[in-house]
């Protein structure tokens, strides 16, 4: 089977998969195939099946029938009215995954009857619209983005609490709110849902629990936490009523969450039946205790946590305590377990003043709260700038110099890094030096302080001082970020390019990865050099034929292009369904009349095979303006501003280990820094 590269990040735990030759190992994931589905629509509401099929980069087609449906073209998206679904679904092969959509813009009613025979379920609003928010759900469900395996690699890994009765007074401030956060935790039970008679509801319904995911989901990238908190552990969720939990936490699933927050007191069966149906989403198994008498000593802890790994993806255990010496008793738990058992991951806390420490220690999903939030979700949490302080204090984050080496100073840039590191209390300085013609590079690196860098224009990844290479690095042939690694006392630079990871970020925005599968894309530069982190990032979509233009290709990735040498090669080309330039500002308008030559509504495209995806990766002043020329032209259209963007996030965790999310990165920014 056919595969698409995967390039990892490298983290500590992948130090010791450096081999010999300083390389990173590639881990190879099945190649996804275009997915198979039915989607259920409310009546006049086609729109949103289109909109999934264009998501996918698949054709659509009305029906009135399932079985219609299920012998139809197997990449064909179906879409079906659901005054049309009657008896239809009692019987069927279930050959096609089946999504229940529903527009929320006027209201709506549930069909519960309906959701729960379906796989999954997508609520939206048409005004606006989040393009970006189907291919977030779509990617998810279908397995092609990996939240979990992503997080997993992270030496520290948080997630906020929101602990608002109605998420919309969320939305203001999530960006800042999100500032160091790799999750942002839904607590469903602290909803409350206003009732016509002025009050609110004990238990928030479906109907607005869903509209509230939605809410949130369409305005942050991080995954979603999903927790119902029992009123036993703090939490407002009724306990007469175990089913009642199931029904919530397996619509949470159906939505797409990423994370559902299950509690051990649940019945084994509850439990089971939701890791059956989880599909993508995954588990963190909770245990709190209250009582204050709860020991991390005793055979019952090792005993929940081996109950609660039955199930779960993570498992969290948390207990409130009255001394000092109870934090010690965790850490020795969690030595134990961690020696014992590789998996699950473990996530340990002690509640209230005493327990503050174990929230610094604590290393996998940290609770975290924010000044910004009406109330914190539990007693002594702490915020990610009390816990980077403290760990500053214990000596666990040490003051770096972080560095940005280039050919032209960027302030916007410093400023926002400085921002960054205020915002999160590291104690890191950011120092920007102009690029010497000989040796700078080794220099800076031997400096004591130095804590990582990014390097504009990159570096040759053949650099002889940088003794290990991701493999981004090694295939690009470029180094654009240094971070380092100290293990047993002795420090490693790693050379790594993650401009790859910004380009693919952009393309995966608006389209699902499968979209590009076996598709042809064009790439023009003035040099291989300029297109090399495209070319990774293109492979990494598993993309068919990229035909190249401007450039001879040499370098190692020469076999994976089709240089195009004349306007007949244009002629015989496949269409294009992503088209890249990398060449520089002042020659950004070349591209405009391939735009042109294979526009979306011209005579050269048809619904099936359009071109859609444009990426300029120019910077600074150009004539003329090739994004506005794609987007009237139909094509979807980044810029570098936002490639930038997504590559200055991938920067901040890979040289302060710290989650900054995109729109926070793009408002601090306003325009390009590298
Ligand atoms: O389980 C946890 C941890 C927590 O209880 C805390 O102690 O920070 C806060 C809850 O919101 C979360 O679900």
């Amino acid at each position: 089977m056919a595969t698409m590269i995967e390039a990892e990040t490298v983290s500590p735990s992948h130090l010791g998969q450096i081999k010999d030759n300083g390389v990173v190992g590639i881990r190879e994931i099945p190649q996804a195939t275009k997915p198979s589905l039915l989607v259920i629509h409310d009546e006049g509401e086609e729109c949103i099946v289109k909109a999934f099929a264009d998501v996918l980069g698949q054709s659509w087609m009305p029906t009135t029938s399932v079985e219609e449906a299920c012998a139809g073209v197997h990449s064909t998206i179906y879409g079906l009215a659901n005054t049309m679904v009657g008896s239809q679904l009692e019987s069927w092969g279930r050959s096609r995954l089946l999504i229940n959509t529903k527009c929320v813009d006027r209201g709506h009613r549930l069909d519960e009857g309906l959701t729960e025979r379906c796989d999954y379920e997508y609520l939206y609003t048409k005004s606006p619209f989040f393009r970006r928010d189907v291919a977030r759900f779509l990617s998810f469900i279908l397995g092609q983005i990996g939240h979990h395996r992503d997080l997993a690699e992270r030496a520290r890994t948080t997630l906020i609490s929101t602990t608002f009765p109605d998420v919309h007074a969320a939305l203001p401030n999530l960006d800042i709110l999100s500032v160091g956060a790799d999750a942002v935790e839904i607590r469903v039970d602290l909803l409350e849902e206003p009732l016509n008679d002025g009050t609110v509801s004990a238990v928030p319904s479906l109907k607005y629990v869903g509209e509230q995911v939605m809410l949130l989901r369409q305005r942050t990238e991080l995954p979603i936490i999903y927790t119902t908190r029992c009123t036993n552990e703090n939490g407002r969720f009724p306990m007469d009523d175990p089913e009642l939990f199931y029904q919530y936490l397996s619509r949470a699933i159906q939505w797409g969450c990423e994370y559902i927050d299950v509690e051990l007191w649940l019945p084994e069966d509850i439990r089971r039946r939701l890791a059956e149906k989880k599909g993508n989403s995954k588990i963190i198994s909770a245990f709190h205790d209250f009582s204050g008498s709860f020991k991390w000593t005793s055979p019952q802890a090792e005993e929940l946590f081996e109950r609660a790994a039955v199930y779960g993806d993570v498992v969290k255990m948390i207990a409130l305590v009255n001394s000092m010496q109870e934090n010690y008793e965790l850490e020795y738990f969690r030595s134990i377990i961690q020696t014992k058992y590789p998996h699950p991951p473990f996530s340990g806390l002690n509640m209230g003043p005493m327990g503050q420490l174990s929230r610094t220690l604590n290393k996998i999903f940290t609770p975290i709260t924010h000044p910004l939030l009406p109330m914190i979700a539990a007693p002594g949490q702490l915020s990610a700038a009390e816990i980077n302080q403290a760990l500053h204090t214990m000596g666990q984050v040490p003051r770096l110099d972080i560095y940005g080496i280039g050919s032209f100073r960027s302030t916007t840039q410093a400023m926002f890094f400085e921002k960054c590191f205020n915002e999160l209390s590291l104690p890191h300085q950011f120092k920007f030096v102009e690029r010497a013609p000989r040796a700078s590079v080794e220099n800076i690196l031997k400096r004591p302080n130095f804590g990582g860098a990014y390097i504009n224009p990159p570096l040759a990844a053949a650099a002889p001082y940088l003794p290990a290479l991701s493999d981004a690095a090694r295939a690009i042939g470029q180094v654009d970020t240094v971070f380092v690694r100290t293990e047993t006392g002795r420090q490693t630079f790693i050379g790594d390019n993650v401009t790859w990871k910004g380009i693919r970020a952009t393309l995966s925005r608006d389209f699902v990865p499968s979209a590009y599968g076996g598709r042809a894309a064009l790439l023009l530069a003035s040099a291989e050099a300029d297109a090399a982190a495209a070319i990774f990032a293109l492979k990494s979509l598993g993309i068919g034929p990229i035909y190249t233009i401007g450039f001879r290709p040499h370098g190692s990735m020469a076999g994976d292009v089709e240089p195009v040498r004349s306007v007949e090669d244009v002629k015989r080309l496949e269409q294009p369904f992503v088209i890249i330039s990398a060449l520089p500002a002042e020659k950004s308008l070349l591209v405009v009349p391939l735009l042109k030559h294979y526009r979306v509504d011209g005579r050269n495209g048809t619904a099936k095979t359009s071109g859609k995806v444009f990426v300029d990766l120019a910077s600074g002043p150009r004539k003329g303006d090739p994004l506005a020329i794609a987007t009237s032209a139909g094509w979807t259209s980044y810029g570098d501003a936002d490639v930038s963007a997504w590559t200055t996030v991938e920067t901040m965790r890979q040289l302060v280990g710290q989650n900054v999310p995109f729109d926070f990165v793009r408002l601090a920014s306003g325009r390009s820094f590298f």
